[in-house]
């Protein structure tokens, strides 16, 4: 039997919209915490996707220190929207990264929702005030946004809308801390939030690097991994700078490089998602990492994360 911390419980039973990538990881959190989970998607290998992801996730669960069984008495999964939502305290949404779709989603669940429940989605960019224009009571509804997979990684992005309340917004960063994430409370409503325009303006670089033959796939992430992201898990890019102007601190990195980093910003490639470009570069990622599986890779890569964790001191 698994308790639930107290400042859990009134966000009992947890509806989880979209059961792919971010929704199964979402899922396995909240009952792994002991919440009940109602699972909805409208696809037809629901069942099949759910035990294929829950029979490979316990050794993640393990390495967290979670419990990895037990939960079948609280997740239910199924295709009736209404059913899934109805008597929900908290919905955490995570369909297609679509507008539209979102949109229509949030005012579709609205009538069977109670004013009190919390509504939140995992959008990667879009604004809970673009997400919320058709609802009418747009109170409860804002940004919890997830690094993936969020069973492992700490930050989730609490971004309000122009309507939500100051009630949602400290709710929604309650529900994240019990569940012993590492909620930010974004202040301003921008497209992308904070960390994705951070990572797409790297990945922007790294893949126009990689497009142009300076250098291939993995050995950008050795040259990551071996220097920017060692340092940034340890002091963060702020601090990284400011200890990088010595004993003058950032202001003295400023004036020392910022002619060399204006410079920089100036030859940045640019580089647009078509069709051809996505082809170019997949065939690349198919030669960079093709020998192992995503679900492989996945395992790797959230031990070596949870391994890291594990070196943080708060
Ligand atoms: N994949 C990632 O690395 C991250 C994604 N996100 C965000 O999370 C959300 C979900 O992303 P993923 O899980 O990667 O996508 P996904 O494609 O893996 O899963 C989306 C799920 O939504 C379901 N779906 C389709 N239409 C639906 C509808 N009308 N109602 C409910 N479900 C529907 C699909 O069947 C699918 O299972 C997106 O908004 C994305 O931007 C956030 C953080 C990281
Ligand atoms: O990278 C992540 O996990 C998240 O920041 C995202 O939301 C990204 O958009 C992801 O979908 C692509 O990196």
């Amino acid at each position: 039997m698994t308790l639930i911390h107290s400042d859990l419980q009134r966000f009992n039973p947890v509806t989880v919209i979209g059961a792919g990538t971010i929704g199964l990881s979402w899922a396995t959190l909240f009952l792994a915490h002991g919440l009940s989970v109602r699972l909805f998607d409208p696809r037809t290998d629901l069942q099949e996707v759910v035990d294929q992801h829950f029979n490979s996730i316990a050794p993640t669960l393990s390495l967290l220190g979670l419990p990895s069984s037990g939960f079948e008495s609280r997740l239910s999964i199924g295709s009736d929207l209404q059913h899934a939502v109805t008597g929900a305290a908290v919905i955490q949404e995570n369909g297609p990264e679509k507008l539209l779709l979102k949109q229509q989603l949030f005012a579709e669940i609205e009538p069977y929702i109670e004013p009190h429940t919390l509504l939140l989605s995992s959008s990667s960019t879009i604004p809970a005030s673009d997400i919320s224009a058709s609802m009418k009571d747009k109170s409860r509804m804002l940004i919890g946004h997830p690094f993936n997979p969020p069973l492992v990684m700490p930050l989730v992005e609490v971004v309000p809308g122009t309507f939500t309340s100051a009630k949602a917004v400290e709710d929604a960063l309650v529900f994240y801390k019990a569940l012993g994430k590492a909620p930010q409370h974004i202040q301003k409503e921008v497209f992308g939030f904070v960390a994705n325009r951070l990572q797409f303006a790297m990945l922007r670089e790294a893949m126009y690097l990689v497009d142009e033959g300076v250098v291939n796939m993995e050995d950008v992430d050795e040259i990551v991994k071996d220097s920017i992201g060692l340092r940034w898990a340890a002091a963060g890019p702020m601090l990284g700078m400011h200890l990088g102007g010595g004993q003058g601190g950032m202001e003295a990195f400023m004036r020392h490089l910022g002619p060399t980093m204006e410079k920089s910003w100036v030859a940045q490639g640019n580089l647009m998602m078509d069709e051809e470009t996505i082809l170019r570069l997949a065939e690349k990622s198919r030669d960079s990492y093709g020998d192992l599986t995503i679900n492989e890779l996945a395992q790797t890569r959230d031990q070596k994360q949870m391994a890291i964790l594990k070196t943080r001191t708060k």
